[in-house]
C-alpha cells in the first residue's frame, strides 16, 4: 500500500457531509411523501468502492514518517539474516530522551532534556494544518479553545498544538436526521403493530425526548476538564439511539416502529422502537444460523479472558449518539457546498450483496463479529468478511460497528487492515465488512511457534505496529483494544492492526470516556484504577505488553480479574506512588490493600544475558520496554518517540519483512481444525476427519 494514501479525514468529513446532505434531502422528501411508495427491495445498486478510484493523496499535506527502514542504521556486523540496512539512523537515535529505569521516573536532568527535545521536535515538525483538532464525530461547541496545557498532559506534547484551531465543519441543517449507514429492509420483515402512536406522535415524542436529553447534557459535561477526556461513551450510553423519523406508506399501519418511507437499497433501516429487533440470528441469511451457533457453542471457551464488563458496557454503548443534533441553534445558516471526495462510498446509494462472495470458511468469531474467508466471485480475490453482530442491539445498528466501519473506510496505511467495502446480507438484515484477507493473527501464530521471535523479528513487527499506532494517534483515534489477536499477519511479513470496534476519536469534547475498554491483559494501569481521562498512552501500554509477549512468547500480565491484573503489574513493576506517578493516590481504584512491592523487577524477566532461557534484551531494548510500561501516562513514551528509539538502530537490526518467518495459513482452516493443529489430541483427530469432509461443501454463507 502506498505510503501516500493517508487522506483519512478528508474522506471522512466529505462522507459525513454527504450523508448529512442526503439525510436532509430525505427528510424533506418524507415530509412530502409520507404516503409515497415503498421501493422495490431488490433494486440494489452496485456501488462498491473501487479501489482504483481512491484518492491516494494526503488530505492534509502531511508528510508521513519515513518508512522505518530508512531510519535504521547500525553496524553491518553482528546481524541476523534479513536485517534491514540503512545509513540514516543515527540522526534519530541520538536525539530521543531516555527514561529512567524506575519505571518512568526520569531524573531531573533527564526531564529537562526531554522537555527540551520535545519542544525542539514540536517546533520542527508541527504545522498548524498538520493535525485535525476536533473530533469529526462529536463537537463540543460550548467548550473554550483547547488549552495547550492539556495537550501537553497527553502524549501529543511533542506534536505541538497549533495556535489557531481550524473552524469546525458546518453542521447539518436544522431538520437534520442523523443517518450514518443504511440497509434496506424488505417489507416482508415488517413486524406487526407494536405501539399505538402515530408516526407524527412518534416524531413529536422523539423530539421531546431529545430535548430532555439536551437539557441533561450540561450536567454531565462538568465531570472533567481535560481536553483528553472526550466524546464519551457515557454520552452515548445516555444518548438516544439513532432513529429514523420517517414512516413508510407500507408501514403506516405499523406503528411504534421506526422505518424509512422508502429506503434506498443498501440503507440501514433502524429497527423498531420497542427495542425488539426485527432481525433474528437465524434470519441472518438464514442458512448461516445453525453453523454459527454450533461453532460458537463449541468454541466460546477458547477465548482469552475478555472482560465481561466491557461487553455489557458496550451493550449499553451500542446506541447511537444524538450529539449531532445537539447544538442546532449554533449551526451556520448555510452549510458549505459538499464536494464529493475522490474516494468514498456513498453508503446511502446501496451496497453489493454478500451473495457476490463465496464463503470459504469461518476464520474466527470475536465479540463484535464473525469473520469469514471468502472469494469475490467477480474478481476471484480472497477477502475476509466480518459479519457485524446484531445480538446485543436493542435499538438500531451497533455503534461499535459503525465506528469500526467509519474509521477503517477512512484510513489507509500499510499497518492498518484495509476495508474495501460494506456488503449486505442476502436477507438484507446483516452487514459485512469486506476486508483484505490476512493469513494469521499474532496470537494464533505465537501459539503455534516453538520458539519466540528473535530480537530482529520483534523489531520488524514492533516497527510496523508503532507505525500503525502513530498513524491512528496522528489522526486522533485511540484504538483502545490493542492485543495480539487484533494484530494480523500475512506471509509477506506484514503486520496490520484490525478490530476498531472499540476505537474512537478523541480530542475536543469535555467528557470522560468509558473506562471499560481494552482486554484485561493489555489494559493500562490508569484504566484499571478507574481513571476517566485517558489518552493515546493507553494504547502505548498495550504496545509495551505486546512487545514483551513477542519477546517471551507468553503474555506479560495475564490477570483473570482487574485486581489480579493490577497485582501482577505491581509485583513486576513495583507498586506506584505519588512520587513516580503524580495523581496516582487520587485515582478511584487505588486501595490500601494492594501489594507493596518497592522495586521494578522487569529486568529480571528480560535480562541482558541469560542462561535460564529467559528472553534476552539489550540495554536499549529494555529502555524502550520500560518506557512503554511507564506508570505515569504523561511520561509514557509516544508512538512517534518509540519509532525513533535507538533500539531499532542497534544490532541486531530489524529483519526485513521479506525474511520474516512464514506459517501455514491457519485462517484457511476451520477453527476446530486450527485447534487440532495447535494441540493435537486423538478425539479431535476423529472430529477433524469429519470436518475435513465438510470443508468446502457449504453453499453461500450457509
Ligand atoms: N482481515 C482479516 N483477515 C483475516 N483474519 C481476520 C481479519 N480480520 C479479523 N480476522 C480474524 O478474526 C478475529 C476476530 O476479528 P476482530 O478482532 O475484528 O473481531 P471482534 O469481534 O471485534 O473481536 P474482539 O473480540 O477481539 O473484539 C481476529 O482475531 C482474526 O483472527
Amino acid at each position: 500500500m502506498a505510503a501516500g494514501r493517508h487522506g483519512g479525514y478528508r474522506d471522512y468529513e466529505a462522507r459525513e457531509r454527504e450523508l448529512d446532505a442526503e439525510a436532509s434531502r430525505r427528510s424533506k422528501e418524507q415530509q412530502h411523501h409520507l404516503g409515497g411508495r415503498h421501493r422495490d427491495a431488490d433494486r440494489r445498486r452496485d456501488v462498491g468502492r473501487s479501489r482504483g478510484g481512491r484518492d491516494f493523496a494526503n488530505g492534509h499535506g502531511r508528510r508521513r514518517s519515513p518508512p522505518p527502514r530508512s531510519r535504521l542504521a547500525g553496524r553491518i556486523g553482528d546481524r541476523e539474516p534479513g536485517e534491514v540496512l540503512s545509513g540514516s539512523a543515527s540522526d534519530d537515535s541520538g536525539g530521543r530522551p531516555h527514561r529512567g529505569r524506575d519505571n518512568g521516573v526520569p531524573s531531573s536532568s533527564r526531564e529537562g532534556e526531554a522537555v527540551a527535545v520535545s519542544a525542539a521536535v514540536g517546533a520542527s515538525v508541527s504545522s498548524p494544518s498538520k493535525k485535525r483538532k476536533f473530533s469529526p464525530i462529536i463537537w463540543d461547541r460550548d467548550s473554550p479553545k483547547p488549552p495547550h496545557s492539556d495537550a501537553a498532559r497527553g502524549k501529543k506534547v511533542v506534536e505541538s498544538v497549533p495556535a489557531e484551531l481550524p473552524p469546525p465543519p458546518p453542521l447539518p441543517p436544522k431538520d437534520h436526521i442523523p443517518v450514518i449507514l443504511a440497509v434496506e429492509k424488505s417489507p416482508m420483515d415488517v413486524e406487526p403493530t407494536v405501539g399505538t402512536e402515530s408516526a407524527e406522535q412518534l416524531l413529536e415524542h422523539e423530539e421531546n425526548r431529545v430535548a430532555e436529553e439536551e437539557e441533561e447534557y450540561p450536567t454531565m459535561r462538568n465531570i472533567s476538564t481535560s481536553r483528553w477526556a472526550g466524546a464519551n461513551d457515557e454520552e452515548e450510553d445516555g444518548a438516544a439511539p439513532m432513529k429514523k423519523k420517517s414512516t413508510s406508506p407500507a408501514d403506516s399501519s405499523v406503528q411504534g416502529q421506526w422505518k424509512r418511507a422508502s429506503p434506498e437499497l443498501g440503507e440501514v433501516v433502524v429497527s423498531d422502537i420497542s427495542g425488539g429487533r426485527t432481525m433474528s440470528r437465524s434470519s441472518d441469511s438464514g442458512r448461516m444460523g445453525n453453523d454459527e451457533k454450533e461453532d460458537f457453542e463449541v468454541d466460546k471457551d477458547d477465548y482469552m479472558d475478555v472482560d465481561r464488563g466491557q461487553a455489557s458496557d458496550s451493550d449499553a454503548e451500542n446506541r447511537m449518539s444524538d450529539t449531532d443534533s445537539e447544538d442546532e441553534a449554533h449551526r451556520p445558516e448555510t452549510p458549505e457546498p459538499v464536494k464529493p471526495p475522490h474516494r468514498c462510498i456513498n453508503m446511502l446509494q446501496g451496497c453489493r450483496s454478500v451473495d457476490e462472495f463465496e464463503r470459504l470458511n469461518k476464520i474466527n468469531e470475536g465479540t463484535y463479529g464473525v469473520v469469514y474467508r471468502a472469494r469475490d466471485k467477480k474478481t476471484n480475490e480472497i477477502v475476509a468478511l466480518k459479519k457485524v453482530k446484531m445480538e446485543k442491539e436493542r435499538e438500531g445498528f451497533p455503534l461499535t460497528s459503525l465506528r469500526e466501519i467509519n474509521i477503517l473506510l477512512s484510513f489507509h496505511h500499510p499497518s492498518i487492515v484495509d476495508v474495501k467495502e460494506v456488503v449486505v446480507g442476502s436477507s438484507l438484515d446483516s452487514i459485512f465488512m469486506v476486508m483484505e484477507y490476512m493469513e494469521h493473527d499474532l496470537k494464533g501464530v505465537m501459539e503455534t511457534m516453538k520458539q519466540p521471535y528473535t530480537q530482529s523479528e520483534v523489531k520488524c513487527l514492533m516497527l510496523q505496529l508503532l507505525e500503525g499506532v502513530k498513524y491512528l494517534h496522528d489522526n486522533w483515534v485511540l484504538h483502545r483494544d490493542l492485543k495480539t489477536s487484533n494484530l494480523l499477519l500475512n506471509n509477506r511479513g506484514e503486520l496490520k492492526i484490525c478490530d476498531f470496534g472499540l476505537s474512537r476519536q478523541y480530542g475536543s469534547p469535555l467528557k470522560p470516556y468509558t473506562q471499560l475498554v481494552v482486554t484485561l491483559w493489555y489494559r493500562a494501569p490508569e484504566l484499571l484504577l478507574g481513571t476517566k481521562e485517558y489518552s493515546t498512552a493507553i494504547d502505548m501500554w498495550s504496545v509495551g505488553c505486546i512487545m514483551a509477549e513477542l519477546l517471551a512468547k507468553e503474555p506479560l500480565f495475564n490477570g483473570k480479574t482487574e485486581f489480579e491484573q493490577l497485582d501482577k503489574i505491581f509485583r513486576t513493576l513495583g507498586t506506584p506512588n505519588e512520587k513516580i506517578w503524580p495523581g496516582y493516590a487520587k485515582l478511584p481504584g487505588v486501595k490500601v490493600n494492594f501489594v507493596k512491592q518497592p522495586y521494578n523487577r522487569l529486568r529480571d524477566k528480560f535480562p541482558a544475558a541469560s542462561f535460564s532461557g529467559r528472553p534476552i534484551l539489550s540495554e536499549a531494548g529494555f529502555d524502550l520496554l520500560n518506557s512503554l510500561l511507564t506508570y505515569d501516562p504523561d511520561k509514557r513514551i509516544s508512538a512517534d518517540d518509540a519509532l525513533k528509539h535507538k533500539w531499532f538502530s542497534e544490532v541486531p537490526l530489524p529483519k526485513s519483512k521479506d525474511f520474516m518467518p512464514t506459517f501455514p495459513a491457519l485462517n484457511e482452516l476451520d477453527r476446530r481444525t486450527k485447534r487440532y493443529l495447535k494441540s493435537p489430541d486423538p478425539l479431535e483427530e476423529q472430529r477433524l476427519k469429519e470436518l475435513q469432509g465438510n470443508i468446502g461443501n457449504r453453499g453461500l454463507f450457509g
